[in-house]
């Protein structure tokens, strides 16, 4: 896979000082479907507007389709669509008008097949006569996707799409995303649902306080999230696995073993590891479990935000 999407150590700093972005660096490859989570003003908004060539960065730089967003703003602007957090629709305009417009405003030909079939896609099509100002919330939101998609672009950058919205609608968004991933686009969002990052993403990011903290496969994560550790404290230093514990795959280190289980498997093995530590004569003194998720990762963020 190639990257369409190249951030490199981004730095953004507000007047007045403010460090909004700490070197972020990033590669966003054809064709997945990016999360980005982490809590209120950790930054997400300034990193895709940054990326957007929006908003100006104090160092850094941002390449799309190979066009720096820079030197060659136009035409890495081009090849973006940007989904807000804030509605900023007109009222009285109608649907149809709404996004054909703004596919006039990136100078592309007028195509209203193109443009019905983004209703269409994005269940708008019965309401593309309407004016905005009498559709619902989720509507509303789905007219600015489909303005997004108004000038065919590769990557689209959706900020926090499901902000505010139901459940139900909620999982109607996630099949627009998809749908637009089958049809070749690099989406690449915002969120606070951790649910939202485990049902549609490819990979997710974690970003707090300017940084990113980590950028992995979502499947790879959730493994890892099926894991849980146990801590065995013991009487004496271990130096060597007795043989008769060879099959735990346990880890030794001074007076601590580690245990690895899965919690999705059908047994932990814990019962009868505990009797063959006995047998072995093997003293214990306490023990407990870990698990990292990517639950306590975000919690541990919002606290220390907090
Ligand atoms: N124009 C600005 N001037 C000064 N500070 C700003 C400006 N825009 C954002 N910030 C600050 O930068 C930080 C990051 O804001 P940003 O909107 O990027 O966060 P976020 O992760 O998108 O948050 P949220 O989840 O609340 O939307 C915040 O502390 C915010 O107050």
């Amino acid at each position: 896979m190639s990257s369409i999407v190249s951030v490199r150590d981004l730095r953004k700093a507000y007047a007045g000082g403010f460090q909004a972005l700490k070197g972020v660096s990033l590669e966003i490859e054809e064709g997945e479907i990016l999360a980005l989570l982490g809590p209120n003003g950790a930054g997400k908004t300034t990193l895709i507007s940054t990326v957007c060539g929006i908003t100006v960065p104090t160092s850094g730089t941002v390449s799309v389709g190979g066009f720096d967003t820079q030197t060659d703003f136009r035409k890495a602007r081009d090849l973006i669509g940007l989904v807000p957090q804030e509605i900023n629709l007109e009222p009285f305009e109608t649907v149809m008008n709404t996004v054909r417009f703004t596919r006039g405003l990136f100078g592309k030909p007028r195509n209203d097949a193109y443009i019905e079939q983004i209703l269409r896609d994005l269940s708008l099509f019965d309401k593309k006569d309407n004016k905005i100002m009498t559709l619902s919330g989720g509507m509303k939101r789905r007219v600015l996707i489909a303005k997004a998609l108004a000038h065919e672009p590769r990557v689209l950058f959706l900020d926090e799409p499901t902000a505010g919205v139901d459940v139900e609608l909620r999982k109607d968004m996630w099949d627009v995303v998809a749908k637009l991933k089958d049809s070749g686009v690099t989406i690449i969002l915002t969120t606070h649902y951790i649910e939202e990052a485990e049902a549609i993403a490819d990979r997710v990011g974690v970003i707090a306080k300017g940084e990113i903290l980590l950028v992995q496969d979502k499947a790879d994560l959730m493994a890892q999230m099926g894991q849980k550790q146990l801590k065995i404290e013991v009487a004496a230093p271990v130096t060597e696995i007795p043989a008769a514990l060879s099959n735990y795959g346990l880890e030794a280190d001074g007076t601590t073993l580690t245990y690895t289980y899965d919690t999705n498997g059908e047994r932990t093995g814990i019962t009868t590891l505990l009797n063959d530590l006995q047998n072995a004569g093997i003293q214990m003194v306490d023990i407990q479990t870990q698990q990292s998720s990517l639950e306590d990762i975000f919690v541990g963020l919002v606290k220390e935000d907090a």
